[in-house]
């Protein structure tokens, strides 16, 4: 059964690549923002939307993280690891050199990956968010008129004709982006098998309880449950009001997470899990476009 996929578009964004690693043979179609892409999960319209959660420079992408707890109940499903290489492109026609570029279109991520290197090489450029690296990519192949530049990936180079001026722009080693798939649909994706498994759960604590944090965290830590991630994130009703998303290597059980949410609820919080899937590294599944992603 193929599977239909949307993920955050054009093409030649690291999203595709996300998808393409983790479901080659689904069927994909694009959308142009990662709210867009999670409503047509959300409709059905696909069976699963993948979509960026987290990057290893970067932090959170708060978008995906915000419309996860406020807007859907869209389940996590699994979750897909991908190396991130950040590049300068240009124009094929437009000169390399640096000192020429004055303005650089990306995504806030990738720009954020990169603003130690946009510093001190391009002092002068302006900056231009766009929905996504390749929505950057797609710009510069429509204006050879303009002395600007994309951050992107060499997938998004190949797709759009553009030409690296500087390769490997990301401030730090080891660049990965986390996407992760959510779906309502019954449809199972069939996926590599994976080493390790989460389960991700928002937790809101009662007001005015000293310590609560440290209870909650306790449930956690007497049953040697290993946390990956904390974060608190705004409730939107008011300063102070957070929550707190808690990442847990485990995959739901019968007891050990079943015994976690009652204690928690019994402190008066409030739990709500977001998933519980695998973890999958796209370097651990056979097809995950090398080809394509190198230079042409
Ligand atoms: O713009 C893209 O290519 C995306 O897929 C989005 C996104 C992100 O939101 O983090 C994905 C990976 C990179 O970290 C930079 C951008």
């Amino acid at each position: 059964m193929t599977m239909k996929v949307g993920y955050l578009g054009p093409q030649g964004s690291f999203t595709e690549v996300a998808a393409k690693a983790v479901m080659p043979d689904s069927e994909r179609s694009s959308f142009p923002t990662i709210p867009s892409c999670m409503e047509a999960a959300a409709k059905q319209e696909v069976d699963i939307a993948v979509v960026p959660l987290e990057n290893a420079i970067e932090g959170s992408v708060n978008m995906t993280l915000d419309y996860l707890i406020h807007k859907h109940e869209l389940p996590i499903t699994a979750e897909v690891t991908v190396p991130i290489e950040q590049h300068l492109l240009v124009h094929p026609g437009r000169d390399k050199n640096l000192d020429q570029i004055t303005d650089v279109y990306s995504h806030p991520q990738a720009i954020a990956q990169c603003h130690e290197f946009i510093q001190r090489e391009l002092p002068n450029a302006s900056i231009h968010y766009t929905n996504s690296t390749s929505a950057a990519a797609l710009e510069i192949q429509e204006n050879p008129d303009r002395s600007a530049a994309a951050v992107a990936n060499l997938l998004a180079a190949q797709t759009y004709g553009l030409t690296p001026a500087k390769q490997n722009i990301h401030d730090y080693g080891n660049n990965h982006t986390r996407f992760v798939l959510v779906s309502d649909s019954k449809k199972e994706p069939v996926l590599k098998e994976a080493k390790t498994h989460k389960t991700t759960m928002v937790i809101t604590l009662p007001s005015d309880y000293s310590g609560a944090l440290h209870q909650v965290l306790s449930a956690f830590s007497w049953r040697k449950l290993n946390l990956t991630k904390i974060e608190s994130r705004p409730m939107k009703t008011g300063i102070g009001n957070y929550f707190f998303v808690i990442d847990v290597e485990k995959e739901m059980d019968e007891v050990l997470l079943p015994g976690v949410i009652a204690e928690v609820e019994a402190l008066g919080c409030g739990v709500r899990v977001l998933g519980s899937y695998p973890c999958l590294l796209s370097s651990d599944i056979d097809n995950t476009n090398k080809k394509e992603l190198s230079p042409k």
